[in-house]
């Protein structure tokens, strides 16, 4: 898949307006009540992604998750990764 260019990825961020884009990734980050909330919604998370067998980078402290969505293969952001975003804003809601 073809990484999309820097001009392709703010256009698409307009309308993703809890992510932005540094080091060649999208990222978000968010916060939950508690470590059960938060990582209750990282396995519904993991279970797109496998599905789409895409998967986030992500670090998890707490009550906290950072995410980053890349595409290891193009070696840049892709569809896909706002796919994967577009998801995850889904789920958290
Ligand atoms: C074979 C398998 O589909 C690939 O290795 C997938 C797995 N998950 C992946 N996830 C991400 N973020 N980027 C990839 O390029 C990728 N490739």
């Amino acid at each position: 898949m073809k990484p999309l260019s820097e001009n392709e990825i703010h256009e698409k961020l307009k309308d993703c307006p809890n992510w932005e884009y540094f080091e060649n990734a999208i990222h978000t980050t968010l916060e939950f009540e508690d470590f059960k909330d938060c990582f209750a919604i990282m396995t519904r998370i993991a279970f797109e992604a496998e599905e789409m067998q895409h998967h986030p980078d992500w670090t998890n402290i707490y009550n906290r998750l950072a995410i980053a969505l890349n595409t290891h293969d193009a070696e840049g952001v892709t569809e896909k990764d706002f796919k994967l975003a577009k998801i995850i804003d889904g789920l958290v809601g």
